[in-house]
């Protein structure tokens, strides 16, 4: 995965070997071509994940799509000497054209919260959104990998499912909603509770993406560091409310987008890796899962060639993280309820 010390190495390694393949004239180790669409590209989290993605050497075309503002972000973006071509789309009657053929639809489209609001009250505005995105993606990008960032993602991923079904192109492989950003948190606060490098520290994420149904599940972090219950309490709770940690702060701008695109671009890394046959590339998302009796829940998944290999399980849990499971079941199902109902209206 694309960490972050890495992005400094990662121009000069893409320059040496764009110069190597000129010179000889062949590639000496051939990367597949990867077309990536972002869908909402002109963003606040739209812009710097076509940052991190034009510095990705695994992406050949970077497709910036939005409904107005993308050829600027597109121009800009291009300057930079790494691999992949990139093409500015605005407007819906542009949108097949960024789509067709994409390998992987990353979709950031959607208003962010104010203070005050819930992820929920975004439903409204974002779930018609990405319905007419996921409708769009049906048509020209049927086999691509779905990256769903827009909220409420414990609705907009089933509206998506709902969408493709009734295209008769859903696959359940194939979409993801992106819960990245929640390990992402997990990894950092956890670090500094228990003193450790954050580099090293790994802690599963499980269950949906707002509020209490975000359930890290601490008493599998490592390194373990024995905290105290009232510290892992802690914990749980600010990576429950880190999203609005970060609204707060912001005060009326907006949410996280600066993280958020490193998380997007970490997780469409991952999805890459997958499809270009690296083997064992395990990150967490929200996806169809067996793993409760809810038809979505984010957990560990292994991705392979056809996107999900394999949705791990919970693991042992704590006494806190299953009394944590069974007070986030009623919440998570009612929102992606409520995205069944709203796609098939
Ligand atoms: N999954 C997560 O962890 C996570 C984290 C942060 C933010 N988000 C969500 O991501 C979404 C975007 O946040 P942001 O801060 O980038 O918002 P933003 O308002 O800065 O950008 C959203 C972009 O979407 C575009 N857009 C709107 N309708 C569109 C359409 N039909 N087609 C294409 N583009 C369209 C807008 O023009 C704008 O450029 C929000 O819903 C936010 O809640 C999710
Ligand atoms: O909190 C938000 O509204 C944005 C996002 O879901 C986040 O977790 O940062």
């Amino acid at each position: 995965m694309m960490k972050p010390s890495m992005l400094r190495s990662l121009h000069s390694a893409v320059s040496r070997r764009s110069s190597h393949v000129a010179r000889r004239g062949y590639a000496t180790e051939p990367v597949p071509e990867r077309k990536v669409a972002i869908l909402g590209a002109a963003g606040g989290i739209g812009q710097p994940l076509s940052l991190l993605l034009k510095l990705n050497p695994l992406v050949s075309s970077l497709s910036l799509y939005d409904i107005g503002g993308t050829p600027g972000v597109a121009a800009d973006v291009s300057h930079i000497n790494t691999r992949s071509e990139v093409v500015g789309y605005q407007g819906e009657e542009q949108l097949g054209k960024a789509l067709e053929g994409a390998d992987v639809v990353i979709i950031p489209a959607g208003v962010p919260r104010k203070p005050g609001m819930t992820r929920d009250d975004l439903f409204n505005i974002n779930a018609g959104i990405v319905k007419s995105l996921a409708a769009a993606i049906a048509k020209y990008a049927p086999h691509a990998l779905v990256n769903i960032i827009s909220n409420p993602v414990n609705s907009t991923v089933p509206i998506a499912a709902e969408v493709f079904k009734k295209a008769g192109t859903y696959d359940e492989k194939r979409l993801f909603g992106v819960t990245t950003l929640d390990v992402v948190r997990a990894k950092t606060f956890y670090a500094g509770k228990a003193k450790v490098p954050v580099a090293e520290v790994n802690v599963p994420v499980v269950g949906g993406h707002a509020g209490i149904t975000i359930l890290p599940l601490f008493s599998q972090a490592t390194p373990q560091a024995n905290l105290d219950d009232d510290v892992i309490q802690a914990l749980t709770k600010r990576t429950q409310d880190g999203g609005t940690e970060v609204v707060e702060a912001k005060a009326g701008k907006g949410s996280a987008t600066l993280s958020m695109a490193y998380a997007g671009a970490y997780f469409a890394d991952a999805c890459l890796k997958g499809l270009n046959g690296v083997p064992d590339v395990v990150e967490p998302s929200f996806v169809q899962s067996n793993v409760t009796e809810l038809p979505f829940f984010a957990s560990k998944v292994r991705l392979g060639k056809n996107g999900v290999e394999e949705v791990f399980g919970l693991g042992a849990l704590s006494d806190y993280e299953k009394q944590g499971l069974e007070n986030l079941k009623a919440e998570l199902e009612s929102s992606i309820e409520k995205g069944i109902k709203f796609a098939n209206q």
